[in-house]
């Protein structure tokens, strides 16, 4: 049985726990929110998994996996002190990543206590074999990220176009990932991962449009290496709970929780 304590209650906490409510290899102890978010967090908890606690931080508990489905402030909060301690953590707001130093920080954490932070692959597929190309040599990694035009409301898209009149496919950036991530936070995560795995931050080129023609998160990616090439296309259906979420990045947090759970991986 794999004790878990889940950082994040929100739409990707709550499908995790919906989906692993019937598996008895892993238990849920733990749920940590902050303290506003608390008495919601409880009311799910309750039914989701009526034996954890919800508690504002993780004190002196020592889960066996730490798992961060919450957003950047909760990495600096809960995850760097918890790798510190020697907990194994997994990660998913891997767009906070792109903030400069915070992946050495992490490195360094887990080092200090002697055990892993995982980064989980989410909404995007095919990153073993990315970071597997990586290996031989990479020379090119494309990313174009295609969402319908509410997706990109609350981002600075809203201020440059009328997304509720676009009529066509637009493209609302073109540049760096480091830049993509620096403009478009919380949708990061997929150019982060991919950049993380691939050619790093400032090499991955990234292409963002807003697709009144596409009901879907639609991740296009393009590598090219001494491995020869891969070409991509994801249609990740969205979370009810959060548009900005497929609902693969769910998934993917239970696959990895199963893996180290259960006695086969894949
Ligand atoms: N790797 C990937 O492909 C993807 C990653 N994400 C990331 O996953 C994260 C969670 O996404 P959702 O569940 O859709 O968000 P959400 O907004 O539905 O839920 C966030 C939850 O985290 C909690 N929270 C916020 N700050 C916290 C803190 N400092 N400490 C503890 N708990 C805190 C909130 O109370 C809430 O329960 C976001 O950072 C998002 O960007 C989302 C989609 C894909
Ligand atoms: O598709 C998703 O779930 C999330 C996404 O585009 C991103 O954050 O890069």
């Amino acid at each position: 049985m794999l004790h878990v304590s889940m950082i994040g209650c929100g739409a990707i906490g709550v499908g995790v726990m919906e989906i692993l409510k019937s598996d008895p290899e892993v238990a849920f102890d733990m749920v940590v929110v902050p303290e506003a978010h608390m008495e919601r967090a409880r009311s799910t908890v309750s039914t989701l998994a009526p034996t954890a606690r919800v508690v504002s931080r993780l004190g002196d508990e020592r889960p066996d996996l730490l798992i961060e489905c919450a957003g950047h402030q909760a990495i600096a909060e809960h995850i760097i002190p918890a790798l510190e301690r020697g907990i194994p953590c997994m990660v998913v707001s891997i767009g906070a990543l792109s903030e400069p130093g915070l992946v050495d920080k992490l490195e360094a954490a887990a080092r200090a206590g002697k055990t892993q932070v995982q980064l989980l692959s989410g909404a995007i597929g095919a990153i073993d074999a990315l970071a597997a190309a990586k290996v031989g040599g990479l020379e090119s990694v494309v990313y174009t990220g295609r969402k319908p035009p509410q997706a990109w409301k609350d981002t600075p898209a809203e201020a440059a176009f009328d997304l509720d009149a676009l009529k066509e496919p637009t493209v609302i950036f073109e540049g760096s990932a480091r830049e993509a991530a620096r403009l478009y936070p919380k949708n990061a995560n997929v150019a982060a991962t991919l950049s993380l795995a691939g050619l790093g931050l400032d090499q991955t080129r990234v292409r963002l449009y807003a697709d009144p023609g596409v009901s879907e998160n639609v991740h296009y990616v393009e590598a090219r290496g001494a491995f020869g090439g891969f070409e991509l296309t994801m249609r990740g259906k969205p979370l009810a709970a959060n548009p900005k979420t497929s609902a693969l990045t769910v998934y993917s947090v239970v696959r990895a929780l199963g893996n180290r759970a259960h006695a086969l991986s894949i």
